[in-house]
């Protein structure tokens, strides 16, 4: 019998899956059956955008543990792939069901590459437990391509376990990289972030100082009555800028998120896996929201970044593909998370990529992950603004912060004194 997956994974002829030949057009969409029907032009047509004829294989990592499958398919995307494809290509593959949350499985497809199975990499990829490792053949007679899932046998040989001819399927209403978003990409209570924390502390042991950062008692609602005022937007749109003008001209406190005291730990988690990653800048919404509930008692308070940039960034670097993949205005993911202090306003800088690349430039400063990622990907610089300006209660102003510093200042203040009667 086919290799026992994990529980969530059910029988694996019944998922659809995904293939992202191209991220500027849809997916191929298709799904499994043990009995082909005739084959229409169009359907062979499907396949040939994805096999062209040539060897190709899939993995799909599907162990049961969310933290170690989040590991694993890093390990995979970054030693595993690069290893196997060199001269194929290596497409996104997604195996789930139907507009089923948390029922994505990511995986890759590799096309072109010679008899993978006489290598000894192969039965490496076959013997793990926590990987579906697949074949891909064209039945000349039927003019079928059929998906062959292997496994290890008894004796120890690698040997095809399921067969499945692939049909074309429907594109599902929701893009699959949308589907595991909620508490993997993006935390909507303090208690599902910590979960993650305190599970990954087997192999981040700085996790545990990090909670104890934490106060557990959150501030639901705020005791102070100064304003809290959020500045979001790009890198290098002015923010840092912005915010020390505000701070000085409304004798207000700066706060920024991720706070200063998680800074040792910020290098270290911005190199794990997005699950690891979206955790602890969530953690760090919570630490900054208990300064924002005391420092508000006292005088206004501004926040360079707060949880519009976690879930933007969370949101856009799970969504792949097309801008439109992303979930519509109104989605659930766009909603403010029940246990987080809630800013009086939230301003979103933006001036045009020309403009921002200008300062970025000038300003040559240290890029982040997501900073890189930023300027080589207009699509993904395109999903973060789409997701910030689809973020709920509260919403984002949008502010045109082309102009030079002093005039955003005045305009922002203008902003202020309407919104929050400052
Ligand atoms: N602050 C913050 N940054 C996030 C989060 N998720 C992803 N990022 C990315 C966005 C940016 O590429 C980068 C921003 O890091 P920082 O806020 O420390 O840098 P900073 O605001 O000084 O950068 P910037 O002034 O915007 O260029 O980290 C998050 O939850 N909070
Ligand atoms: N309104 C503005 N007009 C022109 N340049 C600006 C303006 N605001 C900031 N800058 C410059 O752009 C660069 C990025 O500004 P910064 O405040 O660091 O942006 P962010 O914090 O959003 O990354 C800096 O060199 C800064 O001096």
């Amino acid at each position: 019998m086919a290799k026992q997956a994990f529980s969530r994974l059910g029988r694996w002829c019944s998922r659809m899956f995904a293939v992202e030949c191209d991220p500027s057009s849809d997916p191929v969409y298709f799904a499994l059956t043990k009995t082909p029907q005739t084959r229409q032009c169009s359907e062979r047509q499907a396949f040939e955008k994805i096999f062209r004829k040539a060897k190709s294989f899939s993995l799909h990592v599907c162990t049961e543990d969310k933290i170690q499958r989040a590991k694993f398919y890093e390990d995979i995307k970054n030693n595993t792939i690069p290893g196997v494809s060199r001269g194929c290509s290596v497409f996104d593959v997604f195996s789930f069901h139907p507009d089923v949350k948390n029922s994505a499985l990511r995986g890759f497809l590799v096309r072109g590459v010679a008899d993978i199975q006489e290598t000894g990499l192969f039965d490496e990829l076959v013997r793990n437990p926590g990987l579906n490792v697949c074949t891909y053949v064209l039945e000349e007679d039927t003019e079928h391509w059929w998906q062959h899932l292997w496994s290890k046998a008894e004796d120890g040989r690698m040997v095809v376990v399921e067969k499945y001819c692939l049909v074309p399927a429907e594109k599902p209403e929701h893009h699959p990289s949308t589907l595991n978003i909620i508490n993997s990409d993006v935390f909507y209570k303090f208690g599902d972030a910590c979960k993650v924390l305190r599970e990954c502390t087997k192999f981040i042991p700085e996790s545990k100082e990090l909670l104890e950062l934490v106060d557990q008692g959150l501030p639901l609602k705020r005791e102070g009555r100064f304003p809290v005022i959020v500045i979001e937007g790009l890198d290098a749109t002015g923010k840092t800028t912005l915010t020390r003008s505000l701070t000085d001209t409304l004798n207000a406190t700066l706060l920024q998120s991720p706070p200063q005291c998680l800074s040792p730990w910020r290098p270290r988690f911005d190199s794990e896996p997005a699950l690891l990653r979206r955790a602890f800048y969530a953690l760090g919404n919570y630490i900054t929201a208990g300064q924002i509930d005391r420092a508000s008692a006292h005088a206004p308070v501004i926040v360079d970044r707060y949880w519009h940039s976690t879930a933007a960034y969370g949101i856009a670097t799970a969504v792949s593909g097309r801008v439109d993949n992303l979930p519509g205005p109104g989605s659930e993911v766009y909603r403010w998370p029940v246990d987080l202090l809630q800013p009086d306003l939230v301003l979103l800088l933006t001036v045009s990529p020309e403009e921002r690349i200008r300062r970025l430039r000038f300003r040559g400063a240290e890029k982040t992950r997501e900073e890189a990622e930023l300027e080589a990907n207009d699509r993904f610089r395109s999903k973060v603004e789409q997701a910030y300006k689809r973020i709920e209660d509260p919403a984002c102003v949008v502010v045109d912060a082309s102009p030079p510093p002093d005039q955003v200042l005045q305009q922002v203040l203008l902003l202020i004194k309407n919104k929050c009667h400052l």
